[in-house]
């Protein structure tokens, strides 16, 4: 793995609003094939920093590249390239309301893919089934749980195969037993697919049963003041900031 491009890298990034940098001088990789989460207190920047990695928003300074390249701004082309490089989970899920869930997975198709009508559902109908949503193909989101939403979302995220995950805070809102098993269909999706996941979270017992490794953002520094596998960082950090936010966590397997 050592040498390969990674799938996500971050150099001397500064983003914010209206030029006032919320965080600076962020640099980072993400490896393929791991779930690596950006965690941090409130408003210490994980939404703004989400933001400026998936091209809602441009940097103020700095560059975020996919493979190795910047994914420009937002003309036809980069929307495509984006559309194969990354899929996101939002925190509100985003679903159409008027749309059931297969239609809901089949939009990115519909709008990204060359396949048939035909092709398109059934690859709609196998991506529900792969987060759990076999038979739910007809409802439509009001008629479904929070974390079944959750679930169509990322079903949607993955519709087109992307290499890599953005997953905004996804489990929160959640119930303990549905976080749970969300997190457990986290770790099957990068496990049999290889996806690499880029999750925003505060919720700690996610972070200790995921992560892979993590950086964590604190606002009084505007950036990163830790990086590395949740449990090492947890047990070992000399920085009591770190040992602050990661303690507070029962640590499991
Ligand atoms: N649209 C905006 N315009 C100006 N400032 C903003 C905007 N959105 C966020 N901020 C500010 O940027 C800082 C970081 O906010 P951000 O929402 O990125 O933090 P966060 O870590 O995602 O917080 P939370 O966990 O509460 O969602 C905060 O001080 C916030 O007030």
């Amino acid at each position: 793995m050592s040498g390969a491009v990674p799938p996500l890298e971050v150099c001397d990034l500064a983003c914010g609003y209206e030029g006032q940098a919320v965080l600076e001088n962020l640099n980072f990789s993400v490896r393929a094939g791991e779930a690596f989460f950006i965690i941090g207190g409130s408003g210490c920047g994980k939404s703004t920093l989400l933001r400026n990695l998936i091209g809602l928003v441009q940097p103020l300074a700095g560059a975020v590249r996919f493979f190795g390249e910047s994914l420009g701004s937002n003309d036809l082309e980069c929307l495509r390239r984006r559309s194969r490089s990354f899929g996101v989970l939002y925190q509100s899920s985003a679903l159409w309301s008027s749309l059931t869930l297969r239609e809901n997975v089949a939009l990115p198709l519909r709008e990204y893919s060359r396949l048939s009508p035909r092709e398109i559902n059934e690859l709609a109908t196998l991506k529900l089934s792969q987060v759990g949503l076999c038979g739910f193909e007809d409802y439509y989101p009001s008629e479904i749980s929070g974390g079944m939403k959750k679930r169509a979302g990322l079903a949607r995220a993955l519709a087109l195969d992307p290499p890599i995950a953005f997953l905004d805070e996804p489990s929160a809102g959640l119930d303990p037993i549905t976080a749970r098993k969300l997190d457990e269909l986290m770790l099957q999706i990068r496990d049999l697919f290889g996806t690499t996941l880029v999750v925003i979270s505060h919720e700690l017992g996610s972070i200790f049963r995921v992560a892979d490794r993590l950086i964590l953002l604190h606002p009084a520094a505007r950036g990163i003041i830790a990086e590395g596998p949740p449990a090492e960082l947890a047990g070992a950090s000399s920085d009591p900031r770190v040992r602050e936010f990661l303690q507070q966590a029962p640590i499991t397997s």
